[in-house]
């Protein structure tokens, strides 16, 4: 039995008897009074639910897939890659479609062990990561010189840590655009709850046939997303006609660095394991985004590789350097993250044994895990970056 304290039985008596001596009408309206409150306590609770920052391990979910068909899933996307060395995904009209599932499968456990920002970035100098994270974010704003009143694009925009600090900090309002709707819904329930739900909106569409008039964006951006297309031309060419005439855009491409030779099996190898764990088609390299861009009718302003800070082309060509160097690279957040990504991966393991995670989850963070190590591998040899950035211009 459980021993209930002497004064809360004195005051539940007290309440009792005042309750008998009210009328038929009065006790109603209590009745009436005390179930409006439940329900509005029972909503709170649900909307904190659903509204969470970030999911528990226990609220791990398939996100747009049923979680009865989470296995299936992830098995058909990994079927998706074939066998040979530099192969990628075999059937590339498929790309989009798989990149959907992919986001599905990750998007929760990005979010729960690495936050809303689904980039690197290169860490400053006594700041911290999230510090760095959130200027790697502002020199976007910076770069397309948006101000309050101007309309800017988030061409892949996750589940919209970027455009929440670009329209904070520029007062610009954003528009994103993801493949996937489990991340539309996210995205829109973090920019309502942080504040920014009237600078911002989120569609669901894919960024090879965008749902955006010609001329509408003053400005537009990609962070680490155009990788997924199944051909650079064909999203760089929509970002190019949904943009006004002189205005700019740049993007942080994943591709393969001057140091990458397709003749040596090790390194073909590890940008495979990179392309399988991140839903990539395919690598590109750096020479190739550029002239993407060239191709569809875009100036190129600007082209730094911001994992070492060398400049390809820009305004410091002549000798001096596009920036610092990272104070640390920017695998090495994956490198310390090690431990705890096998912690992680017990914590997955278990809530899949007593079935409170959908079956195949635990596939799909294995392959977290061994991705961390071969973008690890592909930094440490520097045949790989995520962060070169590409900063073009539409001309007038
Ligand atoms: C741009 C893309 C995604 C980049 C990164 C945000 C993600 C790349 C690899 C991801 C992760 C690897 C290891 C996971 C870990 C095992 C798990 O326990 C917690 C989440 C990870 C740290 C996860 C987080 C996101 C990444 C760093 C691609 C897709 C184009
Ligand atoms: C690695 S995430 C980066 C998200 C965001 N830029 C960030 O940094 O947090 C890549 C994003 O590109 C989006 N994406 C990939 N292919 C797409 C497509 N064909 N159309 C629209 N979005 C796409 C994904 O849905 C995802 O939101």
């Amino acid at each position: 039995m459980v021993a209930v304290p002497a004064a809360v039985t004195q005051a539940v008596d007290r309440l009792s008897a005042e309750f008998d001596k009210l009328n038929t009408t009065q006790k109603y309206a209590v009745g009436v009074a005390g179930g409006v409150t439940a329900l509005f306590m029972a909503s709170k609770l649900l909307f904190k639910a659903t509204e969470k920052s970030k999911p528990s391990t226990f609220e791990l979910t398939g996100g747009s897939i049923d979680s009865s068909k989470v296995k299936e899933e992830f098995d058909a996307y990994a079927d998706s890659y074939g066998k040979n060395a530099g192969e990628g995904i075999v059937d590339r009209s498929k790309t989009v479609h798989l990149v959907d599932i992919f986001y599905s499968l990750v998007t929760d456990i990005y979010e729960w062990g690495w936050g809303q920002s689904f980039h690197f970035s290169p860490k400053l100098p006594n700041k911290d990561l999230r510090a760095s994270e959130a200027a790697h974010e502002a020199r976007i704003a910076a770069l397309l010189r948006l101000k309050p009143g101007m309309k800017a694009l988030d061409c892949g925009c996750g589940v919209g840590g970027p455009m929440r600090t670009v329209a904070s900090v520029s007062g610009a309002h954003v528009s994103g655009i993801t493949i996937n709707q489990y991340q539309v819904d996210r995205a829109t329930a973090h920019n309502l709850k942080q504040g920014v739900a009237p600078l911002t909106d989120v569609v669901r569409g894919d960024f090879l046939n965008m749902p955006f008039k010609d001329a509408t964006f003053d400005g537009a951006y990609a962070i680490e997303a155009t990788c997924h297309a199944p051909k650079l031309e064909l999203v760089y060419g929509e970002i190019f006609r949904v943009l006004k005439a002189g205005s700019y855009f740049v993007s942080y491409e994943w591709v393969s660095t001057h140091k990458y030779d397709s003749q040596n099996p090790e390194h073909v190898k590890v940008i495979d394991e990179i392309n399988f764990g991140n839903g990539l088609p395919e690598m590109r390299t750096w020479k190739q985004a550029e002239d993407a861009g060239k191709n569809v009718g875009f100036e190129l302003v600007m082209s730094l590789d911001l994992a070492t800070a060398s400049v390809v082309a820009g305004p410091w060509q002549n000798g001096s350097s596009g920036g610092a160097q990272p104070s640390t690279a920017w695998y090495e957040r994956l490198r310390m993250g090690k431990f705890t990504h096998a912690i992680n991966h017990g914590m997955v393991t278990a809530v899949d044994a007593i079935g409170l995670a959908p079956k195949g989850l635990k596939e799909v963070h294995h392959m977290l895990v061994e991705v961390a190590k071969s973008l690890i591998k592909g930094g440490e040899t520097g045949i790989f970056t995520p962060m070169h950035l590409l900063l073009f211009r539409k001309p007038e």
